[in-house]
């Protein structure tokens, strides 16, 4: 099977000479890095072998579980934020049919995702629609304590158990989250749910290829056994045996560093699949929470096209010259569709006829690449042969680790988030949460001094 590939010549052509091999010695001790755990952050590399590792056996159980809750249930509600909810999302989203939300399947049970947003609309439309419906929830955290997945989580337990009674629903709930610690836990070993465990050295960004992904995908029919083989292919393709000028996540990394290094400061992943939207969501949470820190980092930030280019192409095209974009090429779509002849031609588009969709499709995506680096966008572009769950693990990993690289090139510890404890601390002094008393009196006090 084809490996991606990893283009920057268009990115290249706007740095200094030798930019890219200036960082080789220190992109090449940060791959070392990692394999000997010296780096900052090292207890949470167990995303590092993570591919290697997962066995046949352990496959099997997370597919035995996912084929019971398919067996049982109309729809399966994954409840999960940040790393608990867009690898499974982001992977979903690539591989089912787009509109498998209004095909009545009978399958494949629908696949909601909640706990990742405090709307009161959205809960209670999600509640309405769940009424007299039989639904599965798997509850996954890491933490087993972040509010917007545990509200949710309260919500739907409580439903289920009305609709179908405590011991029916026992068998419609299953947790994934840490071994031992944390409310999510509590309750799973209490209520005696199903559980997965969430290894304590992989952080919630780099997930994915747990149970935490896993289980979900499984869920929805695709085939994770081929996911973690891409992974695996790629696990070996950024070995650390392997020379930097052969290691497409070495060269990548390197590359958006010095692009940073002359003035790029923020970094747009492009598709022309609106399958990958929520790729670029996983991606965004990979680096942003990776690399923001230490008031450093480059800004990732994504578009779809071509839709985005009838809203963002102006300022892509135009605005200030301080983003690049790195592109997620798909070679082949799955299917055929040709564009048909018109007798009348009133919209004048039989230049057009007979042509696959997709040829218009990589016209539009060689026209914009040749329009944005005239217009001084560094462009960076990984190709893959097609969207499928081989291709996907691959993609996965090389971002992985060129993010585990490129944090270390950047100066920051990649595997912690700091800063994400902000907004919460502030929400639980404002809710009055027990503990946060002071807290509560001083954010109290500083409002009405405003
Ligand atoms: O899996 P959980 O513990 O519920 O965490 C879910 C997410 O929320 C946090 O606040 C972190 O910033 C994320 O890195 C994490 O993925």
């Amino acid at each position: 099977m084809k490996s991606i590939s990893l283009d920057i010549t268009k990115a290249q052509q706007f740095l200094p000479a030798g930019a890219i091999m200036a960082l080789k010695e220190q992109t090449v001790a940060a791959r070392k890095g990692l394999e000997e755990g010296t780096v900052p952050g090292n207890d949470f590399l167990g995303w590092l072998h993570l591919p290697s590792s997962i066995t046949p056996e352990f496959l099997a159980e997370v597919k035995a579980v996912a084929e019971d809750l398919r067996s049982k249930a109309e729809v399966i509600v994954i409840a999960g934020i940040g790393g608990s909810y867009l690898g499974a999302k982001c992977v979903i989203e690539g591989l089912s049919n787009s509109f498998q939300w209004l095909v009545k399947d009978a399958k494949t049970p629908a696949i909601v995702f909640a706990g990742n947003n405090i709307g009161e609309d959205y809960l209670y439309e999600l509640t309405q629609y769940l009424q007299g419906k039989t639904f599965a929830i798997i509850n996954i955290s890491k933490s087993g304590t972040t509010t917007e997945t545990a509200l949710t989580f309260r919500l739907l337990k409580t439903q289920l158990e009305q609709q179908v009674g405590k011991e029916k629903a026992k068998d419609l709930i299953v947790a994934v989250t840490d071994a031992k610690k944390g409310a999510a836990r509590t309750c799973a070993d209490k209520e005696g749910y199903r559980s997965f465990i969430i290894p304590d050295n992989v952080g919630g960004r780099f997930s994915v290829l747990t149970p935490v992904g896993l289980l979900p995908i499984a869920c929805a029919g695709i085939d994770i056994d081929q996911l973690v083989v891409g992974a695996q292919a790629m696990e070996l393709q950024c070995a650390v045996d392997v020379p930097f000028e052969e290691n497409p996540a070495a060269i990548y990394a390197a590359t958006r560093n010095a692009l940073y290094q002359n003035g790029k400061k923020i970094e747009i992943l492009i598709n022309y699949q609106p399958k990958l939207h929520f790729y670029a969501e996983w991606w965004k949470q990979l680096f942003g929470e990776s690399e923001g820190k230490d008031k450093k980092g480059i800004f990732p930030a994504s578009c779809d096209f071509t839709t985005d280019l009838h809203s963002m192409g102006q300022w892509i095209q135009d605005g200030e010259r301080t983003i690049f974009e790195t592109c997620i090429s798909v070679e082949n779509p799955d299917n055929t569709l040709l564009f048909p002849h018109d007798e009348e031609n009133l919209d004048g588009l039989n230049f057009l006829a007979g042509k696959h969709i997709d040829e218009v499709n990589k016209n539009a995506e060689l026209g914009t690449r040749l329009a944005h680096v005239d217009g001084g966008v560094p462009n960076i572009l990984i190709s893959i042969e097609k969207l499928d769950a081989y291709n996907y693990g691959q993609l996965i990993y090389f971002f992985e680790i060129a993010c585990g690289i490129s944090g270390q090139l950047l100066g920051v510890n990649a595997f912690n988030q700091p800063g994400v404890e902000a907004y919460k601390k502030n929400m639980f002094a404002l809710l009055e949460k027990p503990g946060y008393e002071e807290e509560t009196k001083a954010i109290r006090a500083k409002l009405a001094a405003e």
